[in-house]
């Protein structure tokens, strides 16, 4: 049932209300083709549809509350702020948010969800009474095109069907359904009503395709049971089963929430520009699949068993590079796109006044020879848990290498995507010495067909150019880049990547290197230093917090070289920094103990996985369970 009573005011009027939550209290929920936060206090500040990289319909998280938002929770006076949940959690094993407040009128739950499910797309939002009578408010204010003023569509409508809808800037709309009684104010759409012990009222928000045709309105309860069951069944397919299980479960579950479902792609993250320096300019795009990244999501979850993911990214991989690898982007859209611009929302204030707020990616079109090692890597585990994959995982991978081939010896932008002048970082050669080594190893073991001998000297190559160009002798360490003094976070790699072994003095020499040189209070590690108001070698100016997922590779690392126990910290350390419900953006601040950058970052969550196996494999070896071999995960 709806009243409408007129419109009071327009949304620029509404009194702006700067959001306060910090990133780490964001709950990320998602349908698998689009990603959406809900904050502590019920507040959804961030949702794009039809899919991560739309335009949001929420974007509040970058602005203000006149940029879409989506409130509910128990009702306060107009000068009051929203309250915080005095509980939340996941439902084990979903995505499923449980928010709860214990009021002095009694105590209510939220339950909030993205339906996985293969028609229309849906947001629900259902209160429980747990004890009294709890009086409750809703305010709905969807502003599609990320609220942009004026030229967003109108506010909401009332359709011939009697439903409640909001047209799309696009070629789609939204549509609210609710058995509580609503009505339009200026350019929300409130509810305000009561709920006593034992009662629910839902709110079910679907966007379709099309202005004409109201989406069929499911109940509720059974979207919630479908929803539940999905991600409590794709959650038990995990086989891992050692310590920290709940932190791995926590990071596959996320990570297979960045997944757009129709194609197989991941995105790196859910958001674009929470920044990497509150107040800075690193702000950027992340609602793109990164081959590098996805690359490292799916050895991840190949890791604890994930094939199907696998299978789904392969074939996402091979249209991508359509048969042409050396056109090869550093970034897609989900559909494989590869028009992705980088532009300026210039009438949002960002988070917390980090402006730019940025759209598409300029890195796009960089030359990042890394993604070859890191994509051979995930194509050569794919076919080593999936052996019926070879057919198609060999001839992609000999393509790629042959590619490679051509362009090994050019500096480029690197694993960081640089926006300084190209160099030949040791991190990008590394990585390429790791494609051949791959495609070298499967046509010795007469799985692939390709120039052995050839790319065996290749192969050796290579190395000798990093060990002669990329080491300093005087210092014991690799270095960012041939001739540089700098140090880099990447270089850990070189023990994980298996290039020497863990016992080589250079290897050793390099990881206390990066320690002493990178890192801060805590442990935590730079990627690499920048030099405040002068451009770094970022080409960028201002610094940034820690790179999460670089701490990940030194417990990585530390594991590899026998220094468990010191793994073993870190680690803690590691997992200390996830949110209360086990979420991790890109980087966090030692200084000030908070999270920065896009979230929930696939990267940071792959850490996670890669850290916590690591050091259970390099424990159970010490322990004389594995032999030491299979440590190096
Ligand atoms: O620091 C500058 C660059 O930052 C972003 O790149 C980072 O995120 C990517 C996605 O997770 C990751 O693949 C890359 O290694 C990171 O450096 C941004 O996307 C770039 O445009 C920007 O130049």
């Amino acid at each position: 049932m709806i009243n409408i009573p007129s419109p009071r005011t327009s949304a620029e009027d509404v009194r702006p209300v700067q959001r306060v939550g910090r990133i780490e209290d964001l709950a990320y929920m998602s349908d698998l083709r689009s990603g959406a936060l809900v904050d502590r206090d019920g507040t959804i500040s961030w949702m794009c549809w039809p899919r991560f990289d739309s335009p949001a319909h929420f974007a509040a998280l970058l602005g203000t509350e006149k940029h879409g938002v989506w409130r509910v929770g128990p009702a306060r006076s107009s000068e009051q702020s929203p309250a915080p949940a005095d509980r939340r959690r996941y439902i084990d094993g979903t995505l499923v948010v449980e928010s709860s407040w214990i009021t002095s009128d009694g105590t209510v739950q939220l339950v909030d969800f993205m339906a996985v499910t293969d028609d229309d797309l849906r947001l629900v939002r259902i209160v429980r009474g747990v004890s009294g009578r709890v009086p409750m408010r809703s305010t709905l204010r969807a502003r599609p095109g990320y609220g942009r003023p004026r030229q967003a569509p109108g506010g909401p409508q009332v359709h011939a069907s009697g439903r409640l809808s909001v047209a799309d800037q696009g070629d789609g709309r939204l549509w609210l359904d609710t058995q509580t009684p609503c009505r339009v104010d200026g350019p929300d759409i409130v509810s305000e009503f009561t709920v006593s012990e034992g009662e629910e009222v839902a709110f079910v928000l679907s966007w379709r395709r099309g202005h004409d045709e109201p989406p069929p309105t499911p109940a509720p309860a059974g979207l919630l049971t479908t929803t539940q069951d999905f991600w409590v069944a794709w959650a038990g397919q995990s086989t891992y089963s050692g310590p920290h299980r709940d932190a791995v479960e926590r990071s596959l579950i996320t990570l297979k929430a960045l997944q757009y479902q129709p194609t197989g792609a991941f995105v790196a993250a859910a958001t674009t520009s929470l920044p990497e320096e509150i107040g800075g300019n690193r702000q950027w795009d992340y609602r793109f699949c990164w081959p590098r990244d996805s690359a490292l999501t799916v050895e991840a979850l190949l890791s604890c068993g994930y094939k199907e993911e696998a299978r789904a990214w392969v074939g996402w991989l091979k249209s991508a590079i359509a048969g042409r690898p050396e056109t090869m982007q550093a970034i897609y859209r989900v559909d494989g796109g590869r028009e992705m611009r980088e532009t300026e929302l210039g009438w949002l204030p960002g988070f917390e006044g980090s402006v730019p707020v940025r759209t598409g990616n300029g890195a796009a079109g960089q030359l990042q020879l890394d993604v070859y090692g890191e994509i051979v890597s995930a194509l050569y585990a794919t076919q080593e848990h999936d052996p019926g994959l070879t057919p198609v995982v060999a001839p992609l991978i000999v393509d790629l290498v042959a590619c490679l081939e051509q362009l090994w010896e050019l500096p480029d932008e690197g694993i960081w995507e640089v926006r300084g002048p190209r160099r030949h970082f040791v991190h990008s050669k590394v990585m390429a010495w790791l494609a051949v080594d791959r495609a070298v190893r499967l046509i010795e073991a007469g799985r692939a067909e390709g120039p052995l001998e050839r790319w065996q000297e290749l192969r050796d190559a290579i190395h000798q150019q990093v060990c002669e160009r990329g080491y300093d002798e005087e210092r014991n360490t690799f270095t960012q880049s041939y001739g540089s003094a700098e140090l880099d976070a990447s270089l850990l790699q070189i023990v994980t990547s298996g290039f020497l072994p863990p016992e080589d003095k250079r290897v050793i020499g390099t990881v206390e290197a990066v320690q002493r040189e990178l890192s801060t209070q805590g442990g935590f590690l730079l990627r690499y230093r920048t030099d405040g108001q002068k451009p770094g070698v970022d080409g960028l100016t201002g610094d940034e917090g820690t790179f999460v997922i670089c701490l990940a590779w030194l417990i990585k690392a530390l594991a590899a070289i026998g220094r468990v126990d010191e793994a073993e910290i870190h680690l803690g350390v590691l997992l200390g920094i996830r949110s209360d419900l086990g979420l991790l953006a890109e980087e966090w601040d030692p200084y000030a103990s908070r999270q920065l950058g896009n979230s929930p970052q696939a990267f940071s969550l792959v850490g996670i996985v890669v850290a916590v196996l690591a050091v259970t494999a390099a424990r159970r070896a010490s322990n004389g369970q594995i032999t030491p071999k299979a440590a190096t995960v």
